[in-house]
């Protein structure tokens, strides 16, 4: 066990290109390895111990007698362990961690100087942190929330740390309230209740006090609060930091990660049943795709403002309440960033990396966006009651580049700095500031002026413009979701004067919407559109958009339904066919034992053992069913209200199902609904991504997989079906609100 360990991480570190050794070898200097036959145990002070199991006691065979305080060892290792936890993150308390790099394939030194935005020779190493944002630490992973989006680069200038959301535009203009925002979405003082949720009085409470948040509220309750993978999420740095070029010419960005596996959300209905199920989902999706191989890869880009056309808008570029819609600032995309290697360690590792806003490095600069501008002293300040004065060096949080000032001291320094003099200027000329030629960060020379209040500029005072252009860039089924999203969200909330109040301010957004969730929710029916639309659109915020390039199902999990009797060839195609198009096939069973086929003898040495048994794991953890055939098999299906609800429920949740041979009556009998279409003959039919043939023979799972929309063999249009995600058409016939799941 240990030496197969071992030898993963080996494998591991194979994939690591020569930057990201470099982190590596800093983190291996400080890295033991547990499976290391050298090892003893030893106390803290490093003496080997014989026994770390008996407290030490003054007792005889007969008679057991008081225990002594002078056991050292017992005290230590008690003593330890009643100190392991340290405080939890005022915010973003669950997430999970992974290493990578960046690479940069376009220089954009026209905007900075920025050594990791210029060279495309560099490889830089990357460690990234995904969060919820409310939750505790032990909370689930599938509840509607926000996402972080963390990354620290460690640039050989520095570390510079994107501290970024999987939503563009956040609640709050001005950090000052974000003690507010988050006290009214957290659990309620008096009670405690509810974890992770916003859906509840205060949070609904505090959105309609506060106007400035309807933007954010409104992407809250799309599918992007509800993602299938942090690996098909988008991230963006939301605030407006700056670039300056080498001739000292500035510009506004904004920074963006776009998936290459696409952006894709869970059905509601299947994340909460999933919170429960599976707590650790996407933890475990993460970690699984880093293990096998599967690297996720995001796109990295910037928008840029030049400093002249900083007022060209009609919205403030400095708002982060705000997006800059790409028909007026485009996505330039100039690298992209690859995580590669899961931690050694959580602790060490997920749970003490620590990000700041205020780490930039030479050629980025920060705005005077007063959201980003708070967050710039919150984050540091908060280091301080979580890990402490020294927590920059911990080797999670160490540059890869040299560290040399005179800070010192302070609980847990580990740094052994010689030397005479521990100030500035010193008669040494010991460590001196650096000159910009030799790298120095120069502040850019901002001409400012103002009177001293407690003001923004006026364009701050306007909210609704892109909630509606929000809204209206949906697509329909993405408009379904939020208002199925707020009627869940109020239906908890018991204060009438909440819930009244949403949707009163949902009638200045669109009246449509407005009603049908006024008409779910209870209260007065809104009458009139309060605020005129403009009934714009803008590109980039449908998750429809961000389909991959190329039709993919890489990672993808499938489950693959059999009984005693299954038809092999069926089986054995498609587990061949999915493993060759890099998806994940799970055989499930009403036993997690051995499975034979047809016409093998039981207790044979043939048979499959099966990965699941139907109880042990549910529809929601797959991607997609698949159903072959065999009579046998299917006659014991049938007779298994379990089996039949995997499929049903797999259909509610709109996601790709395929059967062959007796398999199709099998479907067929579990969502035979009107307007359904299954193969009878030779023929293969898909009707809203359920892909039949019920007389699949062994070259219908040999065909060169094209996954193509429409395609006519069985496996090119059911692999096509499973790359879609979701088969949103069943939803817009309304098939799936017909069966009970
Ligand atoms: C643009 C809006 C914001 C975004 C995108 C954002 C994003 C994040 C992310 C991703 C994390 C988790 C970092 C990690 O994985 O360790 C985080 C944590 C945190 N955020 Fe924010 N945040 C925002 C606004 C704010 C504001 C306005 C404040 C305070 C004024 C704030 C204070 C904090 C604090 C105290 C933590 C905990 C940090 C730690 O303990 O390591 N955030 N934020």
């Amino acid at each position: 066990m240990a030496s197969a360990m071992l030898g993963t991480v080996a494998e591991k570190a194979k994939d690591l290109t020569s930057a990201q050794s470099t982190k590596a070898a800093q983190l291996a200097a400080v890295t033991k390895d547990v499976h290391d036959d050298k090892w003893r145990l030893t106390s803290d002070f490093g003496v080997k111990q014989t026994n770390t199991d008996d407290w030490l006691t003054v007792s005889t065979e007969d008679q057991t007698g008081p225990s002594l305080l002078e056991d050292h060892f017992a005290r230590e290792k008690i003593h330890r362990f009643d100190h392991e936890r340290i405080p939890e993150r005022v915010v973003h308390a669950r997430g999970s961690g992974a290493f990578g790099k960046f690479t940069l394939f376009e220089s954009a030194s026209d905007v900075t100087s920025a050594g990791i935005l210029t060279d495309t020779s560099r490889e830089t190493p990357v460690f990234v942190r995904f969060s919820t944002v409310l939750g505790s630490r032990g909370s689930a992973d599938t509840v509607r929330d926000v996402r972080g989006f963390a990354v620290k680069f460690y640039t050989e200038e520095g570390n510079w740390d994107i501290v970024g959301n999987n939503i563009p535009v956040f609640f709050i203009q001005d950090s000052m309230k974000f003690p507010d925002v988050i006290h009214a979405g957290k659990p309620e003082p008096d009670c405690e209740m509810p974890q992770a949720q916003s859906a509840h009085n205060n949070f609904w409470d505090f959105q309609y006090m506060h106007p400035e948040a309807t933007h954010m509220f409104m992407w809250a309750m799309s599918d992007r609060t509800i993602p299938r993978s942090f690996r098909m999420m988008q991230g963006f740095g939301v605030n407006t930091y700056t670039l300056v070029n080498d001739k000292g010419e500035r510009s506004f960005v904004k920074f963006h990660f776009t998936p290459s596996l696409g952006v894709h959300s869970f059905v509601w209905d299947e994340a909460l049943k999933i919170a429960g199920q599976d707590p650790d989902f996407h933890r475990k999706d993460l970690w699984q795709a880093i293990e096998s191989g599967s690297y996720p890869v995001w796109k990295f880009g910037v928008q840029t403002i030049p400093e002249s056309r900083e007022h060209d808008f009609d919205f403030d570029i400095l708002d982060a309440t705000k997006l800059w819609p790409e028909e007026l600032v485009p996505i330039r995309y100039i690298g992209q960033m690859e995580l590669n290697k899961n931690p050694d360690e959580f602790f060490t590792q997920t749970e003490q990396v620590a990000f700041c806003t205020s780490h930039i490095v030479p050629g980025i600069g920060f705005s005077n966006d007063p959201l980003l501008q708070g967050r710039n002293f919150s984050y540091q300040d908060t280091q301080l009651s979580r890990l402490g004065i020294n927590w920059e060096e911990l080797p999670i949080n160490k540059p890869v580049c040299p560290v040399m000032n005179f800070n010192r001291d302070g609980a847990m320094r580990h740094t052994i700095t010689k030397g005479k003099v521990n100030y500035w200027p010193n008669r040494f000329h010991a460590a001196p500031p650096a000159t910009a030629q030799e790298g120095g960060y120069v502040e850019f020379p901002e001409k400012t002026a103002g009177i001293k209040a407690r003001l923004k500029s006026k364009k701050f005072r306007e909210h609704k413009n892109q909630a509606e252009l929000f809204y209206n860039s949906m697509s329909e089924n993405e408009k379904t979701h939020m208002m199925n999203a707020f009627a869940f969200e109020l239906d908890h909330c018991e204060d009438e004067v909440v819930y009244k109040r949403i949707c009163e301010r949902l009638a200045e957004i669109d009246l449509g919407l407005a009603q049908s969730v006024a008409e779910m929710v209870g209260g007065e029916m809104p009458t009139e559109q309060l605020r005129p639309k403009h009934n714009k659109k803008a590109k980039g915020l449908s998750q429809t958009e961000f389909m991959p390039e190329t039709p993919t199902i890489a990672t993808r999990m499938v489950a693959i339904l059999i009984a005693d009797g299954y038809d092999k060839v069926a089986y054995n195609g498609i587990k061949a066919a999915l493993t060759a198009a890099g998806a994940l096939p799970f055989t499930i069973s009403p036993r997690r034992n051995k499975i034979y086929a047809e016409g093998e003898e039981k207790g044979g040495s043939g048979g499959v053992v099966a990965d699941h048994h139907l109880e042990g794991q549910r529809s929601t953890m797959y991607d997609s069913v698949f159903v072959p055939g065999g009579a046998k098999s299917i006659e014991t299906l049938r007779k298994n209200g379990r089996a039949v609800h995997w499929v049903r429920e797999a259909f509610g949740h709109l996601k790709a199902i395929g059967a062959t041979g007796e398999g199709v009556t099998f479907v067929k009998q579990a969502v035979d609904l009107p307007g359904m279409e299954f193969s009878t003959a030779g023929d293969v039919v898909e009707s809203y991504g359920v892909v039949t043939a019920s007389q699949a023979q062994p070259e219908s799972f040999k065909e060169a997989v094209q996954m193509a929309k429409g395609a006519k063999d069985f496996l090119s249009a059911y692999l096509f079906s499973i790359s879609q995600h979701k088969n949103y058409a069943r939803e817009t016939a309304g098939l799936n609100a017909m069966v009970a799941y």
